[in-house]
């Protein structure tokens, strides 16, 4: 377990597509405004907030199939919605004593590394993170925290959402369970580097209220 003063106030929650991460980021919301901390949250893409985050969705769900063959190309969308996220992200820190991420500029790194099938100490996590926070100034996450739960526990997580609601259609890397395993292990990786700043590995493979107390 960690506390709230150890993590600093810009907390990315990284993890697996169904790994849990709105689940825990709500939880965390509820529990530390309860206590009377000023807490705001950003989820990563901004669906419908940003045009790079929107077609980056439709290449998601099945349009734009050159541009979904790119990795570089996909990467460098996601990281232009952070791009125009950045002077929002530094308003919130002034505002509030915890900013919390669902997603963030390692699950860029994640990603783009497994659809190439390389490792955490690759070429492409070194550009996403130059490009990231070096020329476009993203800021630098003070924590970050990796929900463990492998990739057949996160699929079925994901298909049961996806049958409960429609609207949480399984996209293409969702619904391609070797990527899934290859980005696990690459945020394994990057968490084992302390990619960027420090990580807490958090055994997510249980129920939710017990994965809510990794952060006191
Ligand atoms: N600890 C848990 N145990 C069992 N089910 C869980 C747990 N945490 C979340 N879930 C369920 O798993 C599904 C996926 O959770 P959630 O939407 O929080 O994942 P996510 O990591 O944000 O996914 P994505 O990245 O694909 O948006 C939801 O139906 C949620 O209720
Ligand atoms: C932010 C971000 C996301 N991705 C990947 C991870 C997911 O598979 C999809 C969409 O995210 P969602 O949580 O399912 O809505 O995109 C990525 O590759 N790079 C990123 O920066």
């Amino acid at each position: 377990m960690v506390t709230i003063a150890d993590v600093g106030s810009l907390v990315a929650i990284e993890g697996l597509d169904g790994s849990g991460k709105r689940t825990l980021t709500e939880s965390l919301v509820a529990r530390f405004t309860g206590a009377g901390a000023r807490v705001a949250t950003l989820a990563f893409p901004r669906y419908g907030e940003s045009d790079a985050a929107d077609i980056a969705a439709e290449a998601l769900h099945g349009e734009h199939g050159d541009l979904r063959t790119s990795v570089n190309a996909m990467a460098l969308l996601f990281a232009i919605d952070r791009r125009d996220a950045a002077a929002d992200i530094r308003g919130l820190l002034a505002t509030h004593d915890l900013v919390l991420l669902d997603r963030y500029v390692a699950s860029n790194a994640a990603y783009s590394a497994a659809r190439l099938d390389v490792g955490a100490d690759s070429e492409i996590v070194d550009w996403i993170g130059e490009l990231e926070f070096h020329r476009f100034g993203v800021p630098v996450p003070d924590h970050q925290l990796l929900l463990d739960v492998g990739a057949e526990v996160a699929g079925v997580r994901a298909s049961g959402r996806a049958q409960a609601d429609p609207t949480r259609a399984r996209d293409h890397y969702e619904r391609d369970d070797s990527l899934q395993r290859r980005t696990f292990a690459v945020y394994e990786g990057l968490a084992a580097r302390g990619w960027m700043s420090p990580w807490s590995v958090v055994d997510a493979d249980t129920a939710a209220e017990a994965v809510t107390a990794v952060l006191d």
